[in-house]
């Protein structure tokens, strides 16, 4: 089965796609009917390139029943064994992250290529211009990871503010005999929370932080509706100093594009309050690192909290690690069971969209 959106579905359901049918199956009787009038099942499925299944960029292995209903899956290595039959078959390729790796040379051996399927909302690590010009389409799927994307969020600001990972640390540690601290955390509530891009995540992020009574503010290079600020409770900064100064905690929700390249660096930081801290979400390119490290260790800012760095990972060695008023952790905003399977069936409404002339719920457009 596949979720196809309802503003679609009446679309999608006049088709001869197998897995609307197979969908309509499980909904009432009459659509498995119609399954197999048209014979569907005997078709040959699509051929979709992806780059391993398994491993940290490969298909979840409990993905792949799902995806083998509705494709035929190429695996990489497959590929490059088989080359000369398999690159008329592939019409989509599946990525997740930057893997599999979307060069000329790949485009080029492939000449049935449709559409190149993202599985996450972020595609910096896509040549779109490129891609456009093989006249294949970009997808991704903002909707499945705003939810879980947001959690992130919401969870690196409550960990920095009540200071969680040092408890954590004097909990666990074989030296700790007795709970006695020397500092405290500060409380999220009733704070003023900078929200810096407000797509879907950075709004699901305002609607957590309304409930932890937050003062929120938002900066988006366009204004929301009155009726979606007024939902949530957010105050629009035209002017992102406004929002640096204003904030007690900064939240970064913006795709990385030239525009937001360093979007945060030394002036930036000097405008943010010495209380305040920053927490990113996005894409770690979007901070000028060696600005943030000397704000850090020279109390410009009191903290950082970053699910995201440029690189992945940190070297070993990078002064961001050695920071004890810095949270790390290792690009999980989607790294839920949930976000993963909403992920991969928005990916695959999307391919089927695009091999089917069907609107496409998330296209990507090249600026
Ligand atoms: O872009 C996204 O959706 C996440 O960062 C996962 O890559």
């Amino acid at each position: 089965w596949v979720k196809v959106s309802s503003k679609h579905w009446s679309q999608w359901a006049k088709t001869n796609i197998t897995c609307v049918q197979s969908y309509r199956t499980e909904q009432n009787s009459t659509g498995g009917a119609a399954y197999q009038a048209k014979g569907m099942g005997e078709k040959e499925l699509p051929g979709v390139l992806i780059c391993e299944i398994g491993g940290a960029f490969g298909v979840l292995e409990s993905h792949v029943e799902f995806l083998k209903k509705h494709f035929n899956l190429i695996t990489l290595r497959e590929f490059h064994r088989n080359k000369d039959e398999l690159c008329e078959k592939i019409k989509s390729i599946f990525v997740f992250e930057c893997r599999p790796l979307i060069d000329r040379e790949l485009l080029e051996s492939l000449p049935s290529l449709k559409v190149v399927a993202n599985s996450g909302v972020g595609v910096n690590h896509l040549d779109l211009k490129l891609i456009s010009s093989f006249g294949v389409k970009v997808t991704n799927t903002p909707h499945a990871v705003s939810d879980s994307t947001a959690d992130i969020g919401m969870a690196l600001m409550l960990a920095s503010a009540r200071r969680l990972v040092e408890g954590c640390h004097i909990a666990t540690s074989p030296d700790t005999t007795h709970f006695a601290v020397d500092w405290l955390g500060v409380e999220v509530t009733r704070a003023t929370l900078g929200i810096i891009g407000m797509g879907s995540i950075g709004y699901k992020v305002a609607k957590r932080a309304k409930a932890f009574d937050m003062n929120i503010l938002y900066h988006n290079r366009n204004r929301r509706k009155e009726e979606e600020e007024q939902a949530v409770g957010a105050t629009y900064c035209r002017n992102i100093e406004d929002l640096l100064q204003e904030s007690d905690f900064v939240m970064l929700v913006v795709n990385l594009t030239p525009e937001t390249h360093k979007l945060i660096g030394k002036r930036e930081l000097q405008l943010m309050k010495p209380t305040a801290t920053l927490i990113n979400i996005c894409r770690g390119a979007v901070v000028d690192q060696d600005a943030l490290v000397e704000a850090l260790k020279n109390g410009v800012i009191k903290a950082a909290a970053l699910d995201v760095t440029h690189p992945e990972p940190l070297p070993r060695d990078h002064p961001l690690l050695q920071l004890k008023n810095v949270i790390i952790t290792p690009h999980i905003g989607t790294a839920t069971v949930q976000a993963l399977l909403m992920m991969t069936e928005e990916a695959v409404e999307n391919i089927q969209a695009v091999l089917n002339d069907l609107p496409i719920p998330s296209e990507v457009i090249p600026q």
